[in-house]
């Protein structure tokens, strides 16, 4: 979510539920005290940090329940009473007409002295509601709070962390773990900000669900695949689980085609054929005995073209892994696009070539699925990667709707966008993925979940979520996130799709 489609559920559910704000914000104390109290016991010291807008609000009610719970909490308010009003004001009344006392930071060294006896710290001092650079006294506490080594718990955001994509530079607190109110937000999947999140977690806080605003953003579960991920009839033959074409590979370059149509295989294809330059094959054809091939003219190793290719056999195709920068792209791109049948994933250098000829093929019926991660993304829409890293959201659903494209914009967080720009984000996998050749892996998953779907789009999000886990998987089990290989990966894939149902 955004900040601003976080406000317009809050706003919908007090106009139209009858929830009132105070409501809302006793729910969500009362949500976050739940989970707060998971995690420390009635011996600790705690500190609650409240601010002045409705995070330092929410900050009375976990400081009241846990109080009431019989923990030891210190309420220290570090902001100025005037600053306290609607909401935030009621519950900070509440609080004192329970009988307990507010601390107030005058002097931010004695909140110093304080700290440094505490065992944990809830942070209530910003959420969503952040502008701008840090103010005094917060800049300060931030400082105080990030030099303790007491544990810390952020209420939504760590304070200073901006809702929203598309920021620069802040200051903010490093918090050991979030407590997400109802949603979380878009800086909890962004590389630069994700990391002071923690481990995060969300809680619910009575939101009246059926009303609210579709942000068209969507965290994809392990629930959402286990009803979704399809399941193998059982008087299915062959051909009703796709009959793909994988496209690429060189003479320099034939491992990562051989991965991709290995990984095909794994995820339940029925039927595949590799069209690869000729001196190519005798190097993928060993790991691929159930496969058939599709040789192609090439120069050096290279393919020339694509024109031999008979694409009634097939109903789905996959371009681009190894094929080489050196192909003739114009010729490849103009053959493909207007032959092959049924979806056309696009991966590496296939995305390298296809940049500027999207444009001509935007009224293509059937799916077209691109895959970069964020350099080949940046290289796509002529921007830096930082500037995608930063705004990862807005830049990939802009393309996806320009170009009527499904974008799989690959990393930690892996965002997929629609032709019609709604989005999922998928976060399984580890760094054990940060290597060579898991990429090629992951596109013959979704080519071959592709085939086996009826939506594309959750083809897509299911076919990350598999690849995610099998890492996950294998460095909890045989492998290490250092040792895992793109073919053990490959390997693994077998054991996932077994267990997946089971495991939901
Ligand atoms: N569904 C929901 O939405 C629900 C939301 N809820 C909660 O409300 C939170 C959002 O509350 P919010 O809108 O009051 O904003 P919030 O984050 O408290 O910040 C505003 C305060 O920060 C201050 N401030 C701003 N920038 C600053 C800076 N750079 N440096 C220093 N100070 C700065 C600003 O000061 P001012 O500019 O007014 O002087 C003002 O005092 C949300 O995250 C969630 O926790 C739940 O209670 C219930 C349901
Ligand atoms: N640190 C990480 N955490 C989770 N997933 C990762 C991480 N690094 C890479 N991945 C995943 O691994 C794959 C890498 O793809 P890509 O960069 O195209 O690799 P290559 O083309 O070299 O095979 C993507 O699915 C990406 O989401
Ligand atoms: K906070």
């Amino acid at each position: 979510m955004t900040a601003q489609e976080m406000y317009d559920w809050d706003q919908t559910a007090i106009q139209t539920s009858g929830l009132s704000g105070t409501m809302l914000m006793e729910n969500a104390g009362r949500s976050v005290s739940r989970e707060v109290e998971k995690k420390i016991n009635r011996q600790q010291n705690v500190i609650v940090l409240i601010g002045g807008g409705n995070n330092g609000g929410d900050g009375y009610v976990i400081a009241r329940t846990l109080l009431n719970h019989g923990y030891r909490v210190e309420a220290w308010q570090v902001v100025p009473d005037e600053k306290i009003h609607g909401d935030a004001l009621t519950h900070k009344e509440i609080f004192l007409q329970s009988g307990y006392v507010v601390r107030h930071t005058e002097d931010v060294s004695v909140l110093g002295k304080d700290m440094q006896q505490a065992d944990v710290i809830i942070d209530c001092m910003l959420g969503i509601g952040i502008k701008g650079k840090l103010r005094s006294p917060i800049s300060e506490v931030v400082e105080l709070v990030n030099e303790q080594n007491a544990y810390t718990i952020s209420i939504d955001i760590p304070s200073g962390v901006p809702a929203d994509e598309g920021f620069g530079e802040f200051d903010a607190v490093k918090a050991d773990e979030t407590v997400v109110i109802a949603a979380p937000k878009m800086s909890a999947f962004l590389e630069s900000t994700s990391y002071y999140y923690g481990k995060w977690t969300i809680v619910e806080i009575g939101l009246p669900v059926k009303l609210l605003p579709n942000p068209r953003r969507q965290l994809w579960t392990k629930r959402d695949a286990s009803t979704t991920v399809p399941i193998r009839a059982k008087h299915s033959h062959k051909g009703s689980h796709g009959k793909g074409l994988v496209i690429g590979g060189s003479y320099h370059m034939p491992g990562s085609i051989a991965m991709t149509a290995r990984a095909a295989l794994r995820s339940g294809i029925g039927l595949l054929s590799i069209a690869t330059p000729t001196t190519a094959i005798p190097s993928v054809a060993p790991f691929l005995q159930e496969a058939t091939f599709e040789p192609l003219p090439e120069e050096q190793g290279v393919m020339m073209e694509i024109d031999g290719v008979d694409w009634s056999k097939y109903n789905g195709t996959a371009i681009g892994m190894g094929m080489g920068r050196e192909v003739n792209a114009s010729s490849i791109f103009q053959t493909l696009f207007q032959h092959a049948k049924g979806p056309v994933l696009i991966d590496a250098d296939g995305l390298y070539h296809v940049k500027d000829k999207l444009m001509k093929y935007a009224d293509r019926p059937d799916p077209v699925i691109l895959t970069p991660h964020p350099g080949e993304f940046a290289h796509l829409i002529d921007r830096s990667i930082p500037e995608v890293m930063q705004s990862p959201f807005t830049l990939t659903r802009g393309f996806a709707e320009k170009y009527g494209v499904y974008v799989v914009l690959k990393g930690p967080a892996t965002i997929i966008t629609s032709p019609q720009g709604d989005q999922r984000v998928e976060l399984s996998g580890n760094a054990g993925l940060a290597k060579g050749g898991s990429g090629d892996v992951l596109s013959g998953v979704l080519l071959a979940l592709t085939l086996q779907s009826k939506s594309v789009f959750d083809a897509l999000a299911n076919g990350c979520m598999i690849h995610g886990l099998t890492a996950e998987r294998l460095t909890e089990n045989h492998h290490s996130t250092t040792g895992l290989l793109a073919s053990d990966l490959i390997e693994g894939l077998s054991e996932t799709f077994r267990t997946f149902s089971v495991s939901m």
